[in-house]
């Protein structure tokens, strides 16, 4: 029998991660995941059984910068659990506050059409579609593995989603047409700004989810615009996660398709991260 609070040491001594609160964090994240071991059992120091393999397996995979929401195939969002893999990139809080800034702004009772592009884990849809329960709301992905991450997690969400999967910038949005809501958090790293990133995410993340030309940094958000100016209705509101280097270019570029009350928000760390635009 092992002893929890003496165990989360152990954990922490056989992690080779610098940053001490992640080190602590994700040792606990070990207990809960294959104990079930909470905060208050590891503060009464309870009494468990281990599983030695199993925590080396995790632990050689943390030491090679794996991210731990891939090893346990799971990550928190806007307090709901969602399975990711491989294919889908590991929900941002910064994405989180996004989907917050278009709860506050519409109510439950509302029958409005939203459509998301880049599904990922549909992390966006999904919370979407359980927040503001009488949208009809649609999303999607070029990628078929995330795709089929999603479904299973609209699935085990109770979200009702209708998942396309298209190539946005070769898609002209036929199967809709008036829309309330366009929300997107596209690819908008830069192959210049890959030597700035973390490894756990250049070795991990899928590739599609992250990166745009270098020489055209926008396109994701030149194309969506421009479909949004066409299907959004008078009224209708589009939203954006961005790079924050970019700020100024995405409202110049909201303003030549004509957009109105364009508003950037800065993330919870001051970058600018998104921006919003009505078209009048
Ligand atoms: C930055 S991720 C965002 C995922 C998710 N919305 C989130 O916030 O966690 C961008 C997503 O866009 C998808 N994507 C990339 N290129 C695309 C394209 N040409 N058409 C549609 N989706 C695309 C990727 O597969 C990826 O799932």
């Amino acid at each position: 029998m092992k002893n929890a609070k003496l165990h989360l040491k152990y954990l922490e001594s056989e992690l080779h991660i610098e940053d001490e609160n992640e080190k602590k964090q994700i040792a606990f994240m070990i207990l809960d995941h294959l104990y079930q071991l909470d905060r208050n059992a590891i503060l009464l120091e309870k009494q468990f059984e281990n599983n030695p393999e199993k925590e080396k397996k995790i632990i050689e995979r943390l030491n090679k910068n794996e991210p731990v929401q891939y090893i346990f195939g799971e990550s928190h969002f806007y307090g709901h659990m969602f399975k990711v893999d491989a294919n889908v990139l590991i929900p941002r809080p910064e994405t989180e506050e996004l989907v917050y800034k278009i709860i506050q702004r519409h109510n439950r009772q509302e029958s409005i059409n939203i459509l998301d592009i880049g599904t990922g884990s549909g992390c966006i849809p999904i919370t979407l579609k359980l927040e503001l329960p009488q949208a009809e709301v649609s999303s999607i992905d070029i990628s078929k593995g995330a795709l089929k991450i999603a479904s299973e997690n609209a699935d085990k969400l109770s979200a009702k989603i209708n998942f396309l999967n298209q190539d946005i910038l070769n898609y002209g949005l036929d199967d809709f047409s008036e829309l309330d809501i366009i929300v997107s958090n596209p690819p908008y790293v830069t192959n210049d700004e890959k030597k700035l990133m973390a490894n756990n995410v250049l070795d991990f993340e899928p590739e599609l989810a992250l990166f745009v030309p270098d020489q055209n940094p926008l396109i994701f958000y030149k194309r969506i615009t421009e479909l949004a100016a066409a299907k959004l209705k008078t009224g209708g509101w589009l939203y954006f996660e961005i790079n924050e280097q970019y700020g100024k270019d995405m409202e110049a570029l909201l303003a030549d398709f004509g957009f109105k009350n364009i508003f950037i928000i800065e993330d919870m760390q001051g970058k600018q991260r998104h921006i919003e635009g009505q078209k009048i």
